[in-house]
């Protein structure tokens, strides 16, 4: 049974002006959105900045007020009416962002912040707590000393560690990404990806994985949407989309991809010189005259791309 199901999500939020600070406009952060996501794997969320992709992952986490379409967790409907909800689905979903510094607050010891969300939800004694925290750092590769140290006492990588710490901590069964190793160096993206891979295959996550690298999301991906101004512009398999891209967007990004064995460089740059010159010659193929993408059409049983009627 699908875990995720986000069916024509918008999210707009109002733009004010004038000398009343009325309302004038929408800012459309995301403007029609459907995809599902099967309990096990790694959905990618994949766009430039801007492109919605925060916007989409926070209203399922409930952070953001939906403004039209519906969000499915296991099932239930989760945007109905937020008095309504279940705690333990809110405990079910959990989200991990960019940057472990800015999110772990400084000023608490790695004891109190894994221990928040058990504080939130479980009642817990001290010595349970403990012991429970304990097990999660040992979990995520860390000592039992690190419990009263404080963030700024651990490198980026370390500190990615302790905030997947804290998201399992409620034993949830969907975690957001948001850019989780943009903040980190090039050398250690690939332990932690590696890691959080471990770590979903040992607690049976989901994981729907929002970044603008695609390298990174080849990696960890089993499926992805691209994101354009709001809107898919393709979705797939991994190899769907890196082997038979079919929107020129996907194409322009594919082809951006840096390759790392130079004997192919010459060729690289030739192919990325041809997708641009493409790109500007077809965008209105691809986009209506108001710059957005069409409505996604399957091509194939997994693979889904936003093409105008007629083409
Ligand atoms: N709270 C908000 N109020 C007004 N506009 C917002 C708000 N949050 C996001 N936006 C706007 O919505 C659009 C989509 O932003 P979003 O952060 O979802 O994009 P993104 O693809 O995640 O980009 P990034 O990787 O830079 O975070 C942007 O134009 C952004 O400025």
């Amino acid at each position: 049974m699908t875990l995720l199901k986000v069916e024509d999500l918008k999210v707009y939020f109002p733009v004010r002006g004038g000398v009343f600070n009325r309302k004038i406009g929408d800012i459309k952060a995301v403007d029609g959105v459907s995809f599902d996501i099967e309990p096990g794997e790694t959905y990618g969320l994949v766009g430039e900045s801007g492109s919605g992709k925060t916007t989409t992952g926070k209203a399922v986490m409930g952070l953001n007020n939906v403004t039209e379409g519906k969000i499915y967790y296991d099932g239930e409907l989760l945007n109905a009416d937020k008095k309504g909800q279940k705690v333990d689905i809110r405990k079910d979903i959990q989200m991990i962002f960019q940057d472990p510094y800015s999110s772990l607050n400084p000023r608490k010891r790695v004891l109190d912040i894994v221990a928040e969300p058990l504080r939130n939800y479980e009642k817990m004694s001290k010595k349970e707590e403990k012991e429970t925290v304990q097990r999660l750092l040992s979990r995520v590769g860390l000592g039992p000393e690190s419990m009263v140290k404080y963030p700024h006492e651990f490198s980026g990588g370390q500190r990615q560690r302790i905030g997947v710490a804290r998201a399992i901590a409620l034993k949830p069964k969907l975690i957001i990404m948001d850019e989780p190793v943009s903040a980190l160096d090039v050398s250690v993206q690939a332990q932690v990806l590696n890691f959080m891979q471990e770590i979903q295959k040992e607690l049976n996550l989901t994981y729907l994985f929002i970044s603008h690298d695609l390298g990174v999301v080849k990696h960890m991906c089993d499926r992805i949407g691209i994101m354009y101004n709001g809107r898919f512009v393709e979705e797939g398999l991994k190899e769907d989309i890196f082997n038979d891209p079919q929107h020129i967007y996907t194409k322009r990004l594919v082809a951006a991809i840096p390759d790392i064995d130079p004997r192919n460089r010459k060729e690289n740059i030739d192919f990325r010189e041809r997708v641009k010159d493409e790109y500007s010659n077809s965008y209105y193929d691809y986009f209506n005259e108001e710059g957005l993408a069409y409505q996604l059409k399957p091509i194939t049983d997994t693979h889904r791309v936003a093409l105008p009627e007629k083409g």
